[in-house]
């Protein structure tokens, strides 16, 4: 990553996204019609095995062998003001839940076999060392009143999400899984949506951890006045997560951003990941061909955000948590569409009769 003094997204690069490979995919699909079953009836798990195989780079894909969920922590100002069901505290309260196993992120990674990382990337309160190694400073602004973050800030923290991308790869993982946990995050996340997609905010505003209606009006007032800070920086993604971002956003962005530049798969999680993904492929273009969705939450802003990435999400079941727990959910799906690629016999091997062959049998169709 290069920088300089100016708040330009050219202050921050990328190395080029290589597009997963179409002729794998081919191949996918070549293979997926030799295998004993009616042609199209593993449904939406034929286009996932075939991403994961384009991914890979090879037909059959194989098995993700090190899934690794990433939970990035982070406060912010706003939620000192109303905006949350929950008072800001529970940031680092609920780090040492995780970094003690005993979140929903740990228990669902580990019915998977994922491995479970949390990172204080901007957490109001000291930390344990091992967490806190990447962290740029403590809470990120109000966003209805002050800048989250400074430039050099941004920076920084995009570049902490570029690193840890890059520590998790080198380290083997071959499918990561962005998670966030931050009281008052969804009202940043929403702000970044609506302001990347030119969306009224009463289309765009959510329930987060399911504040009431008096907080929903707060939280709806706040993004309106983080929007209006936001305005004169057009969609300069770095200006963007300065002004009406956050550290915690940042580094995600970063994350997700050089998991691509890695060709390296991703399951995106819910609202707030999702936010800081159209930061990323604004800061490298085709990143979003190495995410797949993992779930749609109840957020209005994530069904927003997802449709202007055009990434399908896998499941909708009413989840609004976060850690990454939608995208762990989402995973044995995945895993299951390349076993299937991956493991079963062809018509061939199996010396099933195809479709082919009842037509052979009968070429009028009136028997
Ligand atoms: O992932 C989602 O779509 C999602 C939706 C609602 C809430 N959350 C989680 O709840 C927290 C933010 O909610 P809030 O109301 O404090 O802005 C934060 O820790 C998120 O992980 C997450
Ligand atoms: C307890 C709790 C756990 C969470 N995990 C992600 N966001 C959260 C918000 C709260 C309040």
């Amino acid at each position: 990553m290069t920088t300089d003094s100016n708040s330009n997204a050219e202050s921050v690069t990328f190395d080029p996204v290589v597009a997963p490979s179409a002729r794998v995919r081919l191949a996918a699909a070549d293979r997926q019609a030799q295998l004993t079953k009616p042609a199209g009836s593993l449904g939406r798990l034929e286009t996932l095995s075939g991403w994961v195989a384009a991914c890979q780079g090879e037909c059959p894909p194989h098995l993700f062998a090190r899934p690794r969920v990433v939970v990035f922590a982070g406060d912010h100002g706003i939620a000192r003001h109303g905006v949350s069901a929950y008072p800001a505290e529970v940031t680092a309260q609920m780090v040492a839940n995780i970094t003690a196993g005993g979140a929903a992120v740990n228990v669902l990674a580990a019915t998977c076999g994922a491995g479970v990382r949390v990172v204080d990337i901007s957490v109001d309160a000291d930390t344990d060392p091992t967490v806190s190694r990447h962290k740029i400073r403590r809470s990120s602004g109000a966003i209805d009143r002050e800048d989250a973050l400074t430039h050099d800030e941004v920076v920084r923290a995009i570049d902490a999400g570029r690193a840890i991308a890059d520590e998790e790869v080198d380290e083997g993982a071959d499918l990561l899984i962005a998670g966030e946990m931050g009281i008052g995050n969804t009202t940043p996340a929403t702000v970044l949506i609506a302001s990347l997609t030119d969306t009224e905010p009463v289309a765009a505003v959510g329930r987060g951890t399911g504040v009431d209606d008096a907080g929903w009006s707060r939280k709806t007032a706040a993004i309106r006045d983080a929007l209006r800070r936001v305005r004169p920086h057009g969609s300069d993604p770095v200006a963007l997560l300065r002004t009406a971002g956050g550290a915690d956003l940042a580094a995600m962005a970063g994350f997700l951003a050089q998991a691509a530049v890695r060709r390296t798969p991703v399951i995106v999680d819910g609202v707030v990941v999702t936010a800081a993904a159209m930061v990323a492929e604004q800061l490298a273009p085709g990143a979003r061909d190495w995410w797949v969705a993992g779930h749609r939450s109840t957020e209005p802003a994530h069904a927003v955000a997802l449709r202007q990435l055009q990434l399908d999400p896998i499941l909708d079941l009413g989840m609004r948590l976060g850690e990454g727990s939608g995208a762990l959910v989402a995973f044995p799906v995945l895993q299951g569409a390349v076993a299937t690629l991956t493991n079963m016999a062809t018509f061939a091997d199996a010396g099933v009769s195809t479709g082919d062959d009842a037509i052979a049998a009968d070429p009028t169709g009136t028997d």
